[in-house]
C-alpha cells in the first residue's frame, strides 16, 4: 500500500485488551475486510517514560519476525497523538485467562506450550532478541487454540526499573533480580516458571509481598505439591531450568529433546521453525 495507513483506513470493533501504555481494539481493514488488532499508544505516555526510541527499536525487530508463534506485527501508523500498531488478530484470547479458567493446563497441553515457547524463543535468539519479559499475560491464543507471543515492547518494558517493580516479579530470574547483565539465558528460567504455573496454576515463587518473591526466586526455593496429574518428568524439566547459575540451565534445544516434552507435547501444535 503506498503512502502508507491511517486510522481512516479501518472500523475500530470492541476493546481488547488495556495496557500501561495505551490499548489494544479489534478492527477491520475497510478495503480487504481483513481483521486485526489494533494497538493505540499514546505518544505522550511514551515521552513520560522516555519509551519512545526504545518503541521504535522494539517495532523494527517485531516487524522482522516471522514465526508461528511469535504474534506478527504487519506495520504501523501515527496520527498526532498517537501511534498505532496493526497486529496479528488472536482469536483466542489471553493463555492466563484460559489458566485462571481451568485453574491448570494438563500436561500434554503445558508441554506443548513449553514447546512452542522455546520454538519461538530459539528463533528469536537466533534473530539476537531476548525477550525478557515472558508471562502469561503475553501469552496469547488463536482460533486453533496455538500459543502466539504477544507485546513486542519485550526489552523495552523489562529495561524499564519502574515498570518491573510495579509488574509482577514472579517471572524475574535472579540475574534481573540482582540486576545483573542478563543473557538469553533469563528466557530458559521464565520458561521453568511458566511450566510450573501452567501444572500448577501458580508460579513456583509467589509470596505475599514483593521482599519474599525476591528472596525466594534467590534462593531458588522450589518446592512442589503433591499431585498425582504431574509427572516426575515434569519436575525433572523444571529443576533443571529453575537453576541459579544461568550457564547451568537446560538449553532450549535439550528442551525440546526433554523426555517429558517428547511423551506429552502434541507435535502438530509446536510447529518447527
Ligand atoms: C499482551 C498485552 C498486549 N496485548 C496485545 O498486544 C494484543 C494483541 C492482540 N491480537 N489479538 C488479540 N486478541 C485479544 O486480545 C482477544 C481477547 C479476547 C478474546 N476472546 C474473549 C473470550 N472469548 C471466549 C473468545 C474471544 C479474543 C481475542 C490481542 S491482545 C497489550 C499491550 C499494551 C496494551 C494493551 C494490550
Amino acid at each position: 500500500k503506498r503512502g502508507g495507513w491511517s486510522i481512516n483506513d479501518f472500523e475500530i470493533g470492541k476493546r481488547l485488551g488495556q495496557g500501561k501504555f495505551g490499548r489494544v481494539y479489534l478492527a477491520r481493514e475497510a478495503k480487504s475486510q481483513y481483521i486485526v488488532a489494533l494497538k493505540v499508544i499514546f505518544k505522550e505516555q511514551l515521552e513520560k517514560y522516555r519509551m519512545h526510541h526504545q518503541l521504535k527499536r522494539e517495532m523494527e525487530i517485531q516487524r522482522n519476525l516471522r514465526h508461528p508463534h511469535v504474534l506478527r506485527l504487519y506495520g504501523w501508523f501515527h496520527d498526532a497523538e498517537r501511534i498505532f500498531l496493526i497486529l496479528e488478530y488472536a482469536h483466542g484470547g489471553e493463555l492466563y485467562k484460559e489458566l485462571h479458567r481451568i485453574h491448570h493446563f494438563s500436561e500434554k497441553q503445558a508441554a506443548t506450550y513449553i514447546a512452542s515457547l522455546s520454538h519461538a524463543l530459539a528463533y528469536c535468539h537466533e534473530k539476537h532478541v531476548i525477550h525478557r519479559d515472558i508471562k502469561p499475560e503475553n501469552l496469547l491464543l488463536d482460533h486453533e487454540g496455538r500459543l502466539k507471543i504477544a507485546d513486542f515492547g519485550w526489552s523495552v518494558q523489562s529495561q524499564n526499573k519502574r515498570h518491573t517493580l510495579c509488574g509482577t516479579l514472579d517471572y524475574l530470574a535472579p540475574e534481573m533480580v540482582e540486576n545483573k547483565s542478563h543473557d538469553y539465558a533469563v528466557d530458559n528460567w521464565t520458561l521453568g516458571v511458566l511450566c510450573y504455573e501452567f501444572l500448577y496454576g501458580a508460579p513456583p515463587f509467589e509470596a505475599d509481598n514483593q521482599a519474599d518473591t525476591f528472596r525466594r526466586i534467590m534462593k531458588v526455593d522450589l518446592t512442589f505439591p503433591s499431585t498425582p496429574h504431574v509427572s516426575t518428568d515434569a519436575k525433572v524439566l523444571i529443576m533443571q531450568l529453575l537453576v541459579k547459575d544461568s550457564a547451568k540451565r537446560l538449553s532450549l534445544e535439550k528442551i525440546l529433546q526433554h523426555p517429558w516434552i517428547i511423551k506429552n507435547a502434541d507435535p502438530n501444535d509446536t510447529i518447527l521453525k
